[in-house]
């Protein structure tokens, strides 16, 4: 029986390079962002499970006995893949009232925590009698990762409350971190998760929810970049919704209908994060200016290449010219089809040319602010260290 109330932290992300190549095995260079999804643990009535999911209106709660007898339906499913099979998904529609071929933000999300819950607990421990609720600084569907720190999340909680891995946090501590075999265990269980949401997730969104920093991602390879320069980034978010999922099934429709054509790009995708790489390893040690030029350029080139794919829309074209107007760089970031876009503020940029260019960019009707990119990764804290902020928003629900 679990006792204690904790709450559970992890980063969005932004993709500089690699988005929609790296799930087709190309490197991607991603970077934890200063916004997080905070999931608030607590002991619930015995028998009962809770989760509140404000960002997606979701309130639901179910009995131990029924989640029990659904588990046994979804663990004789189990396959050697370790993704969810179309049957398990099925049961889990089935029971929670989804319809086929729902793919609405709540029914992701609601499947996701159900799959997750049901597939840990089968491996580690009994269904938990707990109340979760969990509350994102991200906007939703936007090309900064948001359904993975979700999983993230719900991993890392999930875990702990079945005792698969350890609750780090001693008392008084406001907050702890787990070990690299615990946070490998939560980083391959948020993929599954990202796999009920995505479809084809690459891994790359949840490598960064789970280490943060910043990172080299190929191929399940996940690589540390240690020395990269703090690096300035406007994002925009222009607000037109768009799904990931979508997005990662037409570049794979348009790779399969053009393959000669569009692997080319691929390549050519895969090269800029590979230079992208030595230009960001190479500034710590030799801080001129000159490397911005370049920088800039691998935008412009890699927002051509994601056009190509055809994930663009109109709005980022938008978000281009305008920061162009101020001689800044930009390409879309995350899945693209709307949702966000970064814009390289080089060191010399005037404040004035960044302020002027905020004040375009909200007249299209988008929102943006500057980050802090290279946040940590999935974090345990206790309640009363969480600012007022985050407590308020999960105490709503
Ligand atoms: N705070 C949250 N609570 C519940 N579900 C969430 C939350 N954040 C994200 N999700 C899930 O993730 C999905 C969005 O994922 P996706 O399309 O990959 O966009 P992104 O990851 O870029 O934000 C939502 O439809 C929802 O199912
Ligand atoms: C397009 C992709 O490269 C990134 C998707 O990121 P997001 O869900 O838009 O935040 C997909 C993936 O890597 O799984
Ligand atoms: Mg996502």
């Amino acid at each position: 029986m679990w006792r204690r109330e904790l709450a559970v932290s992890a980063p969005g992300k932004v993709i500089l390079h690699g988005e929609h190549a790296v799930v087709l095995g190309k490197v991607a260079l991603a970077v934890a962002l200063d916004l997080r999804t905070f999931l608030r643990l607590r002991p619930g009535a015995e028998g009962r499970l809770s989760v509140s999911l404000p960002g997606v209106g979701v309130r639901r709660s179910w009995d131990s006995p029924g989640l029990r007898a659904l588990r046994g339906r979804i663990a004789a499913d189990e396959d050697e893949s370790k993704s969810p099979s179309v049957e398990q998904l099925d049961a889990l529609r089935e029971f929670a009232g989804i319809a086929a071929g729902a793919s609405a933000p709540e029914s992701l999300a609601t499947l996701a925590f159900l799959y997750m819950c049901l597939a840990i607990s089968a491996k580690y421990g009994d269904v938990p009698s707990v109340e979760i609720v969990v509350w994102s600084e991200l906007p939703t569907g936007a090309g900064l990762g948001s359904s993975a720190a979700y999983a993230v999340c719900l991993a890392a909680a999930l875990l702990m409350v079945c005792g698969a891995i350890s609750c780090p946090l001693q008392e008084g501590e406001s907050t702890s971190r787990w070990t690299e075999e615990e946070l490998t265990l939560i980083n391959s269980w948020a993929f599954r998760g990202e796999r009920v949401i995505h479809g084809n997730p690459s891994g790359v969104d949840n490598a960064v929810g789970t280490w943060g920093g910043a990172l080299r991602y190929q191929a399940g390879k996940i690589t540390p970049l240690k020395r990269v320069p703090t690096l300035r980034i406007l994002l925009t978010n222009t607000k037109v919704p768009r799904s990931t999922k979508t997005l990662v099934a037409g570049v794979k429709e348009k790779i399969l209908k053009f393959p000669a054509i569009m692997n080319p790009v691929l390549d050519s995708i895969d090269a800029i994060s590979q230079e992208c790489q030595s230009v960001l390893e190479a500034m710590p040690a030799n801080p001129s200016p000159e490397h911005y030029p370049v920088l800039e350029e691998f935008f412009d080139i890699n927002q051509h290449h994601l056009n190509v794919l055809g994930v663009g829309h109109p709005s980022l074209d938008r978000l281009c010219q305008v920061t162009a107007s101020h001689s800044l760089h930009s390409k879309l970031t995350g899945a693209g089809g709307g949702g966000c876009g970064i814009t390289l503020l080089p060191p010399d940029t005037s404040p004035l040319a960044v302020e002027a260019a905020k004040q375009d960019l909200c007249a299209c009707g988008f929102e943006c602010w500057e980050t802090k990119i290279g946040a940590p990764g999935v974090t345990l804290h206790s309640c009363s260290s969480l600012s007022a902020q985050v407590l308020h928003a999960l105490a709503q629900s």
